[in-house]
């Protein structure tokens, strides 16, 4: 595909793959769904597999073309996405503040990204705490900490629902990448990954793209 050889004036690629993980109804079509098209769908179903979906975006004159890739959370599809994560530029690790075991979840994501990604030291991940219009039972300062605790990684907090932080989320993101100049060590790979069981019902099929 010719798009993946456009690069920018530091001569790094200009086409991202953004990979969005957290457990089965977190939020995670919903994000993709809202940054790119603009839209809620309160029926949204559990993703099979994987979908992408394109967004370009101007950061500081530069357009990127962010090709963001929503998986599946359901455990009983991890067979699905994991070999997806290679490749990746940048990670959403995703938990609904109203489901305290998807914040539990979190670290297992990471790991399990890691894994499969294999990606450097300084990799931009991005920790969303979605679901911010419904009654917390996570804090801001318990995500913060542990944020702080897993090698700095950025947080912020969205609403899928009512379009709060959503573009904010994705550009802060872009904007880690693009302050990371040089090639960084591998992180270390964890010896094992396990999510705790999530979600119910389930829709899709692996859509266009998945090749
Ligand atoms: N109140 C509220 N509901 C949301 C928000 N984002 C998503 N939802 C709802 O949460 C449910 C699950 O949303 P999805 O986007 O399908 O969740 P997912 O993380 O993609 O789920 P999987 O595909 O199973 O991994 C749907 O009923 C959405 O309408 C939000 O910001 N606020």
């Amino acid at each position: 595909m010719s798009e993946h050889r456009r690069t920018n004036s530091r001569g790094r690629s200009t086409v991202l793959k953004v990979v969005i993980l957290g457990d089965g109804g977190v939020g995670k079509s919903c994000l993709m769904q809202r940054f790119v098209t603009d839209r809620f769908d309160a029926n949204s179903f559990h993703t099979i597999g994987v979908e992408f979906l394109n967004k370009e975006i101007d950061l500081d004159g530069e357009i990127y073309t962010l090709q963001i890739w929503d998986t599946a959370g359901q455990e009983r599809f991890k067979s699905l996405r994991t070999p997806f994560y290679r490749g990746s530029d940048m990670c959403l690790l995703t938990f609904a503040l109203d489901d305290a075991k998807s914040f539990q979840n979190l670290d297992a994501w990471r790991k399990e990204f890691i894994y499969y990604a294999d990606v450097k030291a300084d990799f931009p991940f991005m920790v969303v705490g979605n679901k911010m219009d419904l009654p917390r039972a996570v804090s801001t300062e318990e995500a913060t900490a542990y944020c702080n605790a897993n090698g700095d990684l950025n947080y912020t907090e969205t609403s899928a629902k009512e379009s709060k932080g959503v573009e904010e989320a994705f550009t802060s993101c872009l904007k880690r990448w693009a302050a990371i100049d040089t090639p960084q060590e591998s992180l270390p790979l964890p010896d094992s990954v396990q999510l705790s069981n999530t979600g119910a019902h389930s829709r899709g099929i692996c859509s266009s793209g998945c090749s």
